[in-house]
């Protein structure tokens, strides 16, 4: 799970006791996002380097280090004990036991030092250097706050009623998004959700189908709409929708998702890239396949899970997309583009870009009026830019990092 899997939280069905599934997901969530504080202290203890084929051994030693350092209240001993005999129990690691025994003393004995690691260590240099031109310093600072802490969750309402914001806790953010700060059970659990009421959309990423601005019954072609969020905010937004989608399984999410919401759309499962329709449509929306690098709150290991070769390989994915997108939009109509990057080349370079290669493709800037509560993610050239350190309608918690631009074809 460390390694290289993608996090996602621990669920019922893999830990019964909520106690035990609390514990695991601190531990766990502490090892992702302390990374890179964690991976200096292994390079401090170990002389020889990380053991080559050593089974669970290195995912051990990770949430064992995060539980000597970063949570002293949960006791060092059961971190040392627990950890020697989990390596002893794998047949591949178990040669490993003194080792285990050893460093894990040792980060003990200097554990106070450790604690005090600069941040700064946290965001790996492949984004940190691109992030800082990009955002400056004060930004960064507050993005290894928001790594550390985590998101709230954010859902979007499909009617406004305050007694079900009541109900669910929550605080009004922007426009039709709320925050639930604290989560005391699962989200399928929260009042509302059976009977369809919201669905789960991190503030930043409800930004762009609000944006489109055409008039109801408009036809819009949503791509890349797997598993829906942004194709139920159209459907709200009372337009004829197409989601299409490359991915079977996850359109099948997406059914689902408007099944429960009880919306409907014409459901396409097809490349974005190729797609062909009888006839042009009045708003494309293209969210595009990115690096993520701008859910790291939800997902932190993306940033040390991606290279600046992906990066480069989605800005090709994402031209080849925006051109068929362009291809689908009936004159007059409106393109938005956006991605879950916080990476100006799949962003802000993608639109210079477009603007070059898409001959009668014109930006149509955003007005700041139109993100009322975060009218700072609007920039100079009427683009839309969000990062984890902003506080969106004032509210704490950050959100995701996102781009924006919308277009128009003359
Ligand atoms: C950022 S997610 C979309 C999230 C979605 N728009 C929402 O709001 O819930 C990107 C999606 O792009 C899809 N995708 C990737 N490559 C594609 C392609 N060539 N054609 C169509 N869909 C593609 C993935 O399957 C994934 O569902």
């Amino acid at each position: 799970m460390l390694a290289g899997e993608n996090f996602s939280a621990l669920t019922a069905a893999d830990l019964a006791d909520g106690r035990d599934r609390a514990l695991a997901n601190r531990l766990i969530t502490t090892a992702l996002r302390r990374q890179g504080q964690l991976n200096f202290i292994i390079h401090a203890l170990l002389d020889k380097g990380m053991p080559g084929k050593s089974g669970t051994f290195e995912a051990v030693l990770r949430l064992s280090l995060a539980q000597l350092v970063f949570l002293p209240d949960l006791g060092a001993h059961s971190a040392l004990f627990l950890a020697v005999e989990a390596v002893k129990r794998d047949p591949k690691a178990r040669h490993l036991a003194g080792l285990t025994n050893a460093v894990l003393r040792s980060a003990q004995a200097n554990s106070a030092k450790f604690s005090m690691l600069s941040d700064d260590l946290l965001i790996p240099e492949t984004f940190g250097d691109t992030w800082l031109e990009a955002y400056g310093e004060e930004a960064i600072a507050g993005f290894s706050g928001a790594l550390l802490a985590g998101a709230p969750l954010d859902l979007t309402l499909k009617d406004t009623d305050s007694d079900l914001i009541d109900s669910l806790g929550a605080e009004p953010v922007i426009a039709d998004t709320v925050r639930i700060e604290q989560r005391d059970r699962p989200v399928e659990a929260l009042p509302g959700y059976s009977e369809g009421r919201w669905w789960v959309q991190d503030t930043a990423s409800a930004i762009p189908a609000r944006l489109l601005g055409l008039a109801a019954g408009s036809r819009v072609l949503d791509l890349c709409a797997a598993p829906g969020g942004k194709t139920a905010q159209l459907i709200k937004a009372g337009y004829q929708v197409t989601a299409l989608d490359s991915d079977a399984r996850r359109m099948e999410r997406l059914k689902e998702n408007l099944t429960r919401l009880d919306y409907s759309a014409e459901l396409v499962t097809a490349d974005a890239g190729t797609y062909a329709p009888t006839s042009p449509y009045k708003g494309v929306l293209l969210d595009a396949p990115c690096s993520a690098t701008g859910t790291f709150r939800r997902h932190p290991e993306v940033v040390w899970h991606r290279s600046v070769a992906d990066v480069a390989g989605r800005v090709r994915l994402q031209r080849a997309l925006l051109s068929n997108a362009f291809r689908c939009l009936d004159a007059g109509g409106v393109l938005i583009y956006c991605v879950c990057s916080l990476e100006p080349a799949e962003g802000e370079s993608q639109v210079e870009w477009a603007l070059q290669n898409l001959p009668g493709l014109e930006l149509w800037p955003v007005e700041k009026t139109e993100l009322a509560g975060l009218e700072s993610a609007v920039t100079d050239k009427g683009l839309v830019r969000t990062h984890p350190g902003m506080a969106p309608g004032g509210r704490d918690g950050g959100m995701d990092g996102f781009f924006v631009a919308r277009f128009r074809r003359r």
